[in-house]
């Protein structure tokens, strides 16, 4: 049988020194995400959700253990693995068109394919008339659709996604979620997504990886056994709802530390 895993996390530790103290951020932490998977790593604020993602994109070095992607250890930042960050900073001084482009920067390809590339990723995301405005001449959500294009317009095996959707309103907040899994229904993109958003982590993910904290640890794993798209009113998804609250132990004044219910 193929081997289906794309990713592997093997026993990941993370110490940062402050002021002369080691702290420790992630301890021991493994798991796997299989090609084509939406998997999100779900946990309050500072449990070191965005530390274990910039390690798998090589932006952080690991303390001890290792990530590997198709195989090979992660060392550097790579073009197979885009990394969407909440507020992906757009070049102010360049058109949404030209800010798409840049993700095709050092590829070799005619300029009318390069055209025709970025014209399908503004469409997608709905911006296709858009293309020669600014980055200040939108709203929030237009920009985070800017920077999705831009992270797809390589059409990479992985985009790691760390909050995404934290800063929009729900209503551009639920249309990127069905526009995400729209995307990776057809370019079958791996997608590991950071969320403090419960509701998010149920919609998006075929697997939830739950992290405590101090040190941040993968205390359990879910898997959300519903087709897409879901019903977010439906009994089956309010179920792994409060499966999630109860395994977070929440309260109700709990509940106001950092996490969307
Ligand atoms: N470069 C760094 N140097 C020192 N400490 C760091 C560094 N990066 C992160 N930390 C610390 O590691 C801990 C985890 O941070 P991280 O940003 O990974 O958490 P998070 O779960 O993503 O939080 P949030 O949801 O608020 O973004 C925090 O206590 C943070 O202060």
């Amino acid at each position: 049988m193929p081997d289906n895993k794309l990713v592997q996390v093997s026993n990941l530790g993370k110490s940062f020194d402050v002021n002369g103290t080691e702290e420790k951020v992630l301890h021991d932490i493994s798991l796997h995400v299989d090609r084509n998977e939406v998997v999100s790593v779900l946990g309050e604020s500072g449990c070191g959700k965005s530390t274990l993602l910039n390690i798998i994109g090589g932006f952080e070095k690991p303390t001890t253990g290792e990530v590997t992607i198709d195989g090979k250890t992660v060392q550097k930042p790579s073009k197979n693995c885009m990394m969407l960050f909440q507020n992906y900073g757009l070049l102010p001084w360049r058109t949404v068109f030209k800010n798409v482009e840049l993700g095709l920067e050092g590829q070799k390809m005619s300029a009318s394919e390069r055209n025709e590339r970025v014209f399908k990723y503004l469409e997608l995301v709905g911006l296709e008339n858009k293309g020669q405005q600014f980055p200040h001449e939108m709203s929030g959500g237009m920009q985070q659709r800017v920077a999705i294009a831009r992270a797809l317009v390589t059409e990479p095996d992985m985009i790691l996604m760390d909050e995404p959707f934290a800063a929009l309103d729900t209503f551009n907040r639920y249309y990127l979620q069905d526009e995400l899994l729209k995307i990776q229904e057809r370019s079958h993109t791996t997608i590991v997504l950071v969320t403090h958003d419960i509701d998010e982590a149920i919609y998006l993910s075929d697997r939830i990886f739950m992290m405590s904290k101090n040190p941040g640890e993968i205390h359990r794993e879910i898997k959300i056994d519903l087709s897409k798209p879901r019903d977010r009113s439906h009994s089956n998804f309010q179920y792994y709802r409060k499966q999630i609250l109860e395994e977070f132990k929440f309260s109700g004044e709990k509940s106001n530390i950092g996490f969307h219910i």
